[in-house]
């Protein structure tokens, strides 16, 4: 199942530095092992903001939710999730 995904990111400015450095360090070797495992094929940056699309490819929402909800940014997101089907116009390869 494919679901799109914003993630709008909210770190509140006086964070402490070090704090601030170890999250997004996390972040990213988190998101880093999803992506290589295969269950989260798209990550964009939305140019001008401090947020994301993402596509995720996985077996339930709740998979979904216990992924998102692992990220160790997950405190600091605002979250949107669309649930993707299939386009009746997409051309099927083969
Ligand atoms: O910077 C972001 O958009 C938040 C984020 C998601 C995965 C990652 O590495 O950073």
């Amino acid at each position: 199942m494919l679901f799109h995904v914003r993630m709008d990111v909210h770190l509140p400015p006086d964070l402490d530095e070090a704090v601030r450095a170890d999250l997004i360090a996390r972040e990213k070797a988190y998101s880093q092992r999803l992506q290589r495992a295969g269950c989260w094929p798209h990550l964009w940056r939305i140019a001008g903001e401090y947020a994301n699309y993402s596509v995720f490819d996985v077996g339930s929402i709740d998979e979904l939710h216990d992924l998102l909800a692992g990220l160790p940014l997950f405190p600091y997101l605002t979250v949107k999730v669309t649930a993707l089907a299939t386009h009746p116009s997409k051309v099927v390869a083969g």
